[in-house]
């Protein structure tokens, strides 16, 4: 049995989901289809789930809905009219929208959480009555029925152990099952939604939970790239990596794939495959626990970068002779409810490095305070605007000079380096740039290992 999420673009229009039926009817073992809500249908498009998040907030502010509710109606309305499924499916998702839009808990966030997750759920109900339109035997699976069980807070979702248990019983329906991605349920009933880019993750917890033979993530490209095709022209295509290197880059910028959907692949040993709606028929990219000697090709898997970084610089006379300076100065930042990235440090410095979007101006100004004057420090400050570029490879640990080589490919393109770390894995490399360098520090460091010199 294989388990196939299609991303928002691949669910986008009439037409991406006529595709998507032929992949699923293509092959007997697709009997689980995770799907997205509609997606951008170009560059500048709107996804409906940024709709919805405009509709909900528009609620809060206590503004009139009608528009809002009539946009988001509107892009299912031409993906049914595009399948010839019009009829009575509009009218559903409108008084979906609406019963959602009159749902009035205590807290905000539970209630955006619903109204975000009318995407999904509404786009499965659709691809399902399309489904039994074309005369396959499918149906709409509501994730509460199905046990995805989370806990957490809203938008933030973790999956529940209980959840695999109670997922292996969807095994046994006839039908091919359309379950809506980017949601589960409290055991309290309450909605939750996992983090943008969640559906990923619904995919690779039902994938664990019924066992799949294969988690196959259906998106818009051929292949997961060894950089970023928007940034670099035609990217080497990756065609096979490990959990451990798709995590890194995930986490560090290949939005292709969410990092957190990694673990439950990781954890039940299923292999993931990234394949193009376009062009299923490409070979895409495998994803599995043993790194491939036949893949082995170059000393660096991926390049990723990330922008929206800020690093905390803090510089004391003899901090490394005083016990426990890292400890108090890293409690601060969580008594915040900060998490760090980075910790580089040197015998009188050490910096932080963390998302700006963690720190807010008060837990900025709070931060500082508590660091000048309860450790004591000859200076400390905050620089905003950096951003991060993760080379991986599993390879990198036994090739000498990669960081020499990186080093001196950003050196000669005029870069300055505001940060090296080596993750202690030795699976990856990190650098902080200036955020208006990252582009040109991927393009140095790609031409450095791909454009120049194969490994062998
Ligand atoms: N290294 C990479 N390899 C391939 N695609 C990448 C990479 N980094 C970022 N991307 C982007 O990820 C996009 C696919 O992810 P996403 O938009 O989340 O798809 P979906 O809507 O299918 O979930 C691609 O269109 C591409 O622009
Ligand atoms: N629709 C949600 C969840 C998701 O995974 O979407 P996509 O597959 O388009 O990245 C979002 O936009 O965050």
């Amino acid at each position: 049995m294989k388990v196939s999420k299609f991303g928002g673009t691949s669910v986008a229009t009439g037409n991406q989901i006529e595709k998507l039926t032929k992949i699923i009817t293509d092959d007997p073992a697709r009997r689980i289809v995770v799907v997205s809500a509609p997606g951008k249908r170009e560059d500048d498009d709107v996804k409906v789930t940024d709709m919805l998040i405009d509709l909900g907030e528009k609620c809060l502010r206590g503004e009139a809905t009608e528009t809002a509710i009539e946009q988001s109606v509107e892009r299912y309305r031409s993906i049914a009219r595009e399948l010839g499924i019009e009829g009575a499916i509009a009218e559903e998702i409108e008084a979906d929208l609406q019963t959602r839009v009159a749902y009035n808990p205590a807290d905000e966030g539970i209630f955006m959480d619903q109204i975000k997750a009318a995407g999904e759920d509404n786009n499965a109900k659709l691809i399902a009555a399309h489904f039994n339109h074309q005369g396959i035997n499918a149906r709409y699976m509501n994730p509460r029925d199905a046990g995805l069980l989370v806990e957490g807070e809203a938008g933030n979702a973790h999956v529940m152990a209980e959840a695999y248990e109670e997922l292996e019983k969807i095994r046994d329906y006839d039908e091919i099952l359309i379950f809506p991605g980017f949601f589960g349920y409290k055991p309290d009933g309450q909605l939750v939604t996992f983090p943008r880019g969640g559906s990923d993750i619904t995919g690779a917890i039902v994938a664990a939970g019924v066992n799949a033979e294969l988690y196959e993530n259906f998106t818009d490209v051929d292949s997961v790239c060894v950089a970023n095709p928007k940034v670099i022209d035609n990217p080497e295509p990756i065609h096979h990596m490990t959990y451990r290197e798709m995590r890194e880059l995930s986490y560090a910028g290949f939005t292709v794939f969410h990092d957190v959907a990694l673990i439950p692949a990781f954890r039940h040993g299923i292999p993931v495959s990234v394949k193009n709606t376009n062009h299923p028929e490409g070979e895409g990219t495998l994803i599995t626990a043993e790194r491939s000697e036949k893949h082995r090709k170059y000393p660096i898997t991926g390049i990723a970068a990330d922008e929206g970084f800020s690093i905390i610089y803090v510089h004391k006379y003899l901090m490394n002779r005083e016990v426990g300076f890292g400890r108090r100065l890293l409690e601060m930042v969580e008594d915040e409810g900060i998490s760090y990235e980075h910790l580089p440090s040197g015998i009188d410095d050490s910096s932080v490095i963390l998302r700006t979007a963690e720190l807010s101006l008060d837990s900025e100004n709070h931060l500082l305070t508590r660091i000048q004057t309860e450790l004591g420090v000859d200076d400390a400050y905050i620089e905003h605007g950096f951003a991060m570029i993760m080379l991986v490879g599993e390879w990198m640990d036994e090739t000498v000079g990669i960081a020499a080589r990186a080093t001196g490919a950003i050196a000669d393109a005029g870069i300055n380096l505001e940060m090296i770390n080596q993750g202690s894995s030795e699976v990856s490399l990190a650098f902080a740039v200036k955020e208006r360098n990252c582009d040109e520090t991927v393009k140095a460091i790609y031409n450095e290992f791909y454009a120049k010199q194969l490994y062998e």
